[in-house]
């Protein structure tokens, strides 16, 4: 059996008559953080989709700790370990920060709400110094923090984060960074991170891959991809 965490080979999914992600092969080991770049269209929401069951893949197959995630739905994936963020700053603007982390799931076995409640604010002193206040009066950074928080209520061993660059101010970057971080180190969590913003992604992964049209190009360690033109030769498909 193989000792990755999350294990997808062959996968080929789209919308109607869109092939959105074709034969696509990768994994996650085991408490590990893995980027999936490329550019706009390329297919990396689409695979982090098929993963946790919002779309169907059309053939291929997901494995997280050898058992297959093909044909689950998303709370079924969840119920699995799965948890996904998706792009852009989910939360409820009316309800107040701790209403909203109340409403993250709470995995069998994976604690109680209250003590991963505890857990977060203790880390994360800007929520609990905002936990009574509407999500929507948060900056655009705090509010990523709380969605990508929310979503480690379930305490997931698989955390798929979408985009949690998109549109934050520069400043905020490294607080994404450490909670991406504690994520993996207080959960055991691996996670998968699809990001635009290849510099983040680079920077907590240790192993990246790059899609291109729906295809891989390329696949490095973190440190490889961070040199010279290797991104650019992969998203461009320009040799240096
Ligand atoms: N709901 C949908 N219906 C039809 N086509 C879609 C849908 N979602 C995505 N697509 C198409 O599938 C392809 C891959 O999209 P996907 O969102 O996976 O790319 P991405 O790499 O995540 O890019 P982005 O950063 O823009 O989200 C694109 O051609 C896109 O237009």
């Amino acid at each position: 059996m193989s000792t990755a965490e999350l294990e997808i080979s062959g996968l080929t999914a789209g919308y109607g008559g869109v092939v959105a992600v074709k034969d696509v092969s990768l994994s996650v080991p085991a408490g590990t953080t893995v980027a999936l770049l490329g550019a706009n269209g390329a297919g990396k929401s689409t695979i982090l989709r098929s993963v946790s069951g919002q779309v169907k893949p059309r053939s291929g197959d997901i494995r997280l700790n050898g058992e297959s995630l093909v044909g689950l739905r998303p709370d079924q994936t969840l119920a699995r370990g799965v948890a996904h963020v998706l792009e852009g700053r989910q939360v409820f603007a009316q309800m107040t920060v701790l209403e909203n982390l109340r409403l993250g799931s709470v995995r069998r076995g994976g604690g109680t709400h209250d003590e991963t409640i505890a857990l977060l604010l203790d880390h994360f002193p800007v929520l609990a110094e905002k936990a009574k206040q509407p999500a929507g009066q948060l900056s655009g950074g705090q509010q990523q923090m709380l969605a990508i928080s929310r979503a480690l209520m379930s305490r997931p061993r698989m955390l798929l984060l979408d985009e949690p660059s998109l549109g934050l101010a520069p400043v905020m970057l490294p607080t994404i960074v450490e909670l991406i971080r504690w994520a993996q180190t207080t959960f055991g969590a691996a996670v998968l991170i699809v990001e635009q913003y290849s510099a983040l992604a680079l920077q907590v992964s240790t192993w990246g891959y790059v899609l291109r049209n729906g295809h891989l190009v390329a696949s490095a360690s973190s440190a490889e991809l961070s040199e010279g033109d290797a991104i650019n030769t992969a998203y461009f498909g320009v040799d240096p």
